[in-house]
């Protein structure tokens, strides 16, 4: 079977994803203009996302990455942010940007807002490339999003299910005969 037999639909295709990402690139440059600012990417989701955004990025920011799951192999979250790898580096006073692929429940994010602003960083934001409000069980404040998805389970350009589709070059919704069986 080929990767694309699995999809659904494409919802988000390359061409637009590039232009959102500068438009957001361009307004993170200006809001933290003159500030010290560690761009933290949460992977493995957020691993293509975080790199095309930060190169659209003006000035001397720092970047840094941690590993967190919660869906495993499933459709739906297990209720348990595990954090597989921490920061490398030190926040204290440090402005900082994390980078996610997809809110939904908004449990990673708020677990993990919460986990760094104890870390004493200056300030904690958040920017994420998709948002999947009716699904929200967890309030969390975002300041940067890229796009609103519908409630669908969503794979490609670095969201996965089960591992699989990270690859594809854009955001699409996932075939309900794939996870469901
Ligand atoms: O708002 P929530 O319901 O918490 O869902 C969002 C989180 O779920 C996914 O991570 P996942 O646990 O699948 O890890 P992954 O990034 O390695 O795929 C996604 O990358 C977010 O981190
Ligand atoms: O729709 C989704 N797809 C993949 N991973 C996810 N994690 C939360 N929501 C999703
Ligand atoms: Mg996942």
């Amino acid at each position: 079977m080929r990767i694309e037999d699995d999809v659904e639909q494409i919802l988000i295709g390359e061409g637009e994803l590039a232009e959102r990402i500068r438009q957001l690139g361009q307004q993170i440059t200006e809001d933290y203009e003159e500030k010290d600012l560690i761009v933290v990417g949460i992977l493995k989701g957020a691993s293509l996302f975080m790199s095309d955004l930060i190169r659209k990025i003006e000035g001397k920011i720092s970047i840094d990455f941690m590993v967190v799951s919660s869906y495993g192999n499933a459709s739906e979250t297990s209720g348990v942010v595990r954090i597989i790898k921490d920061l490398d580096m030190d926040i204290t006073d440090k402005h900082i940007l994390l980078v996610e692929d997809i809110i939904d429940t908004g449990l990673t994010l708020a677990y993990l807002k919460e986990y760094l602003c104890n870390r004493k960083a200056a300030s904690v934001r958040i920017c994420t490339l998709l948002d999947k409000p009716c699904r929200r069980s967890k309030p969390v404040e975002v300041e940067y999003i890229g796009f609103e998805v519908p409630d669908e389970f969503i794979i490609g350009y670095g969201i996965d299910y089960a591992e699989k589709y990270r690859n594809l070059p854009y955001i699409a919704s996932l075939k309900r005969s794939v996870y469901e069986k």
